[in-house]
């Protein structure tokens, strides 16, 4: 049996924690031999801690193997200290009349003070995912506020993405979904991302063969876009068992490997495909003995160009807007 390893989840209380939890302490994210000691970290609110004294019930009541260790903090330090993973999903969500700049500034309060912490006390090895949105500046904010550990430990989830865009390839064509691949989606965690089927394979024949140009343009990209605000309208709730699998998946192919297949990660720009270097872009990614390399070498035409222009100029502003207040 390895040494346990320390897993801290932020949010715990909340829907995605819910949804991934149970499978962490399963060994559905580091393999079926690898104890975890998971760290909690919530509010203080009495609703929030209420709710996640019941989920800790339940994560005893499963009797899990691998759950070498249980425990919650109120405070940051406690909860990062030694770390060797940190699923940052806790965040400030909308509230009514709240502007996006609102939302940007309470959420680069959360992160900054998240990263400073980190930068502090976890692992120098640590390998951090932020799912709490707006998720590639949030990671952004933590990364900058982080200077003494390495870029590379910082991601953001775009797998979501990934895996809704591979779903509606496989929903369209009939093919499995493990029969489809090099799906990437490119840049921000918002409907401005780019889903781009150019290099993908739906069971070894390319998929631009299979589909017609106006599907993927008018139906898949918009589909894959607009869908967690789609699946809020008819949940009344967001995603959360989706974003939970996609978590798992994220943090399992960058522990594990992605065995050559393209996985979708929100990760620091190395100035690959132009990209600014450092901010937080969706690129695909392969992994491999704990790291990731962005796939290179892919060639764009004048609209994914164009596509790619356009969530790179959302995410400088949003870099912008943060830069203001916060002193990074
Ligand atoms: N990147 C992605 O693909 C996706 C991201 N999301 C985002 O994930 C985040 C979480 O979603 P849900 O679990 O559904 O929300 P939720 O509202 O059910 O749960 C959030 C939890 O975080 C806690 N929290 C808030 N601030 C915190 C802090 N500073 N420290 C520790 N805990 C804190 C809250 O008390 C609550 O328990 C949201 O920002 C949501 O927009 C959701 C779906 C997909
Ligand atoms: O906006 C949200 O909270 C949900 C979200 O990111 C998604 O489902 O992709």
């Amino acid at each position: 049996m390895k040494t346990p390893v320390r897993v801290t989840v932020t949010g715990p209380a909340g829907q995605i924690g819910y949804s991934t939890l149970f499978r962490i302490a399963s060994g559905a994210m580091l393999g079926p031999d690898q104890p975890v000691e998971l760290r909690l970290l919530e509010r203080t609110n009495s609703t929030s801690q209420s709710a996640l004294k019941g989920v800790m019930m339940e994560l005893e009541d499963c009797a899990f193997p691998l759950l070498h260790g249980l425990m919650s903090t109120t405070d940051q330090k406690e909860a990062f200290r030694d770390t060797d993973y940190a699923l940052l999903i806790g965040a400030r969500p909308r509230g009514p009349g709240m502007e996006r700049a609102d939302l940007l500034e309470a959420n680069a309060q959360i992160f900054n003070t998240q990263g400073r912490a980190l930068d502090e006390v976890a692992k120098r090895s640590v390998k951090v995912i932020v799912v709490g949105n707006p998720c590639n500046t949030n990671a952004w904010i933590a990364m900058k506020s982080a200077p003494s550990l390495s870029p590379k430990c910082f991601s953001a989830m775009l797998r979501l993405d990934q895996n809704r865009a591979r779903a509606q390839v496989a929903k369209k064509t009939g093919a499995p979904v493990s029969h489809i691949h090099q799906v990437a989606v490119w840049g921000n965690h918002s409907p401005t991302m780019f889903p781009d089927l150019s290099a993908a394979t739906v069971d070894g024949r390319k998929a631009t063969d299979i589909l017609d140009a106006a599907w993927i343009r008018d139906e898949f990209i918009p589909t894959v876009a607009k869908r967690g605000s789609e699946i809020i309208k008819a949940r009344g709730a967001s995603s959360a068992a989706s974003a939970g699998a996609a978590a798992i998946d994220h943090m399992r192919d960058w522990a594990l490997g992605s065995a050559g297949e393209w996985v979708t990660m929100g990760v620091p720009s190395d100035g690959s495909y132009g990209i600014p270097e450092g901010l937080v872009f969706g690129f695909p990614c392969v992994c491999r003995n704990g790291d990731y390399d962005i796939v290179q070498g892919l060639g764009f035409d004048d609209e994914a160009k164009a596509r790619i222009a356009k969530t790179l100029a959302e995410l400088e502003s949003e870099r912008d807007a943060v830069k203001a207040f916060l002193k990074l």
